[in-house]
Formats: C-alpha cells, structure tokens, sequence
C-alpha cells in the first residue's frame, strides 16, 4: 500500500480549504502539512527547493510527485481514482461543465473576491495603510459584476453550481465568497440565490465546511449560527 499523499496548505488560503473539504468528503487520508503563511513559511529556500518550487499553498507531494495548482490536483487525485464521482464527474460531458465552472472562476470570482479581501483586509494589515474608498469601490463592483454572474447565470434554475447535485465546483466557488466575510462583505444582502445556495453547500458539506472555515469565521466575528 502507498502512503498517503502530503498535503501542504493553509486555511486562510480558499483554495487550500476546498481542497482540505474535497479530501474530507472524498475520505481520502492526506499527512497534513499545515504551511502558515502569515509567518512566511512558504517563502524560503527550503520551501522552494523542497516543497512547491511556485512558493505557494496548496501543493502536495504524492510519493515523492510533487504537484500545485489546486485545480491540476484534484484531476490527477480525480484520474487515480481517489475523488467520488458524484464531487468531480467521470463521464465527460458532466465533467465538462463543472471544468466549464473551473476554468471560468479563476480570472473572474477568484481573482474579483481575492483582489477585494487583499484590498480592505490583508494590504491594511501588511502596510498599515487605509485604502481610499474609492479603491474598495472599485474593487466591489469589479467582485459584484461577478456574484451577479453567479446569481442569475450558474445558479439560473438550479440548487447548485452544475446541476441538482453539490460537486467540487461549488465547493471551489463558496471558499472564494466566504473569503470576502473576513473584509466586511456580507453577500445575502445583495445575493439571495448565492444566500441559499451557500446555506445548501455547508449542509452538504458539514462538519468539513465549519472545520475549514473557523478561521474565517472567527476573524470575520460572525459565527456559524448568524451566517448564511
Ligand atoms: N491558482 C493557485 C492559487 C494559489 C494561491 O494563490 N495561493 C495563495 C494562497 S490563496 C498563496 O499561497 N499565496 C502566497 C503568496 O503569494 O505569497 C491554486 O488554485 O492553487
């Protein structure tokens, strides 16, 4: 028997909380390396030489096969057999929306959500610095032209992302949005489709989405009970 993949990540970081999730629910066994980015693990020559050589989370090392990127991760877990159908689909045309989703969020939800938590919480933490209003509004509606996608595009006639049935695309996309709570951002009050659909993703995957989100939820000061 093969020993369990090392995976290397950080809660803070949304993509490495989908990934933790995913694992979660796929029962897959990982060696966690937590890799605490607010104290620089990831920046030094080790880290680079040794673990991800982007010097970012999440990665893993599968019997020495190193891999980053969290989307090339859960394929190559998905193609060894180690994700269920029913999160990542086998038969293509399934498979093929929820890549559709995949390929679609990373320049425009992920990227949107990031930029606006980077702007109103983490650069104000680094630099010290308050960003002028009309910076934090700027990157709103840019995150605001793309929850708007979500609400009447991906989530048009349906409970989640790809279909009736939760799959790792939802799961990618709640990571990204619960990230802007820590920024202030509470997106039922605009989003009601996102709003249910959020409360059907935790549902689906709970205790792993709490597990994952404690952080979130502690730094954002809303609890479980009063989110979502
Ligand atoms: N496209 C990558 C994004 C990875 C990424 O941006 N990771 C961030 C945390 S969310 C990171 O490690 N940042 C550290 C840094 O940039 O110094 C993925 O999906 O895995």
């Amino acid at each position: 028997m093969s020993a369990p993949i090392r995976y290397y990540y950080d809660l803070m970081s949304q993509p490495s909380r989908a990934l933790f999730i995913i694992f979660r629910l796929s029962n897959m066994p990982f060696e966690d390396c937590v890799v605490a980015l607010r104290n620089g693990e990831h920046l030094t020559e080790d880290f680079k030489k040794e673990i991800n050589r982007f010097q970012r989370v999440p990665c893993i090392h599968d019997n020495g096969y190193k891999l980053a990127e969290s989307v090339a991760i859960l394929r190559y877990l998905s193609a060894k057999g180690k994700i269920p159908e029913h999160l990542y689909p086998k038969y293509f045309v399934d498979q093929s929306r929820v890549d559709e989703f995949l390929e679609w969020q990373h320049m425009s939800l992920r990227l949107t959500c990031a930029m606006y938590f980077r702007t109103v919480w983490l650069e104000p933490l680094l630099t010290g610095r308050t960003p002028s209003e009309a910076k934090i509004e700027t990157f709103r509606m840019q995150m605001e032209r793309n929850l708007d996608v979500v609400e009447e595009v991906w989530l048009e006639g349906k409970d989640f992302l790809t279909g009736s049935s939760l799959t790792v695309a939802d799961i990618f996309a709640a990571c990204e949005i619960e990230q802007t709570r820590m920024a202030d951002y509470d997106v039922r009050i605009k989003y009601p489709k996102i709003r249910a659909w959020l409360k059907r993703v935790r549902q689906s995957c709970n205790p792993y989405y709490d597990v994952a989100h404690e952080f979130v939820y502690k730094i954002s000061g809303t609890g479980p009970q009063a989110k979502l």
